[in-house]
């Protein structure tokens, strides 16, 4: 018989994650191996992947082992990888809160992005402490076939263009990545937004994700959006001294982004498991070849 490996699947308001647990990071996840466990259809099927380190266990994560004991090793779904990604944060903590790994309220996740601090019930919605964004000057565009609107240029850990739209539809089908000028603005490639009003302090948005597609949500860019509607808004918590709430509709639920005056952002919403199994590690070997 051949090997198993156990995995979970998980989702943050339907951006869904294959889990892997891996605590003395043993398993070789390359690129190809998360690209074939997240395909839709001959694989589980996931925007992403979040590999389950302990964070003394990986070169990338042993500086901020003193400070969280594990560490999201976050992969998207066609193998790249990120320095963060806000839904899979939750339900990462989500995962290591019903396995027992920790107990229920504050708990530190390591990420490429820096410790994150996340509070986990037993049930219910999942906080996250996103940190600060950061706001690279420079005017960005982004376009969908002949059109192309100004984006504003905003860094969760990783990067987004986050453009105001008349309507969602115009976004198009976002099949393919929607090109954006000047190439220097993300070297690295970009998540991006189309957000459009829906009343004072909320908006709804649809994304493209790097390396994974259009996705029914993505936190990193739910805060973005609130971000950039703040600035448009008149509401920069660091100019009126009061926090800014934004609620943003995704196609796969509701996140509640809050920025307080010294620009930390807290991000809420739901983040649950769905279901749990074993990879047969032959197919994946088989898979990759
Ligand atoms: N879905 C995520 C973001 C995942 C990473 C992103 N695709 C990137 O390449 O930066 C989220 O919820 O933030």
């Amino acid at each position: 018989m051949s090997t198993r490996i156990a995995f979970l699947k998980g989702h943050g308001t339907e951006n869904d994650f294959v889990i892997v647990p891996d605590p003395e990071n043993v398993i070789d996840l390359s690129p190809a191996a998360v690209a074939a466990l997240c395909d839709r259809r001959a694989g589980i099927g996931g925007d992403g992947l979040l590999h389950v380190v302990r964070s003394a266990a990986h070169p990338e994560a042993r500086d901020m082992a003193a400070e969280a004991e594990w560490f999201m090793d976050y992969r998207n779904g066609d193998g790249s990888v990120s320095e963060m990604c806000g839904n899979g944060v939750r339900v990462f903590a989500r995962y290591l809160q019903r396995v027992g790994h920790v107990a229920e309220g504050d708990i530190a996740v390591a990420t490429r992005g820096g410790v994150k601090t996340v509070h986990v019930a037993k049930d219910g919605d999942v906080t996250v402490g996103m940190g600060k964004a950061r706001l690279p000057e420079g005017d960005v565009t982004v376009s969908v076939g002949e059109r192309s609107w100004p984006a504003r240029n905003v860094n969760m850990g990783n990067p987004h263009a986050v453009a105001f739209v008349d309507d969602l539809a115009l976004a198009g089908d976002l099949y393919s990545p929607p090109p954006f000028s000047p190439p220097a603005a993300y070297p690295e490639g970009v998540n991006v937004e189309f957000v459009v009003d829906r009343g004072p302090g909320h908006v709804a948005m649809r994304v493209h994700e790097r390396g994974a597609g259009e996705t029914r949500s993505c936190g990193t860019g739910a805060c973005a959006v609130a971000v950039a509607a703040a600035r448009r808004d008149g509401a920069d918590p660091a100019v009126t001294g009061t926090h800014a709430t934004y609620t943003v509709d995704v196609p796969g639920g509701t996140l509640v982004i809050t920025e307080r005056p010294d620009g930390q952002i807290e991000m809420t919403g739901p983040a649950v498991i769905v279901a749990e199994g074993e990879i047969d590690a032959e197919w994946l070997e088989n898979a990759i070849r």
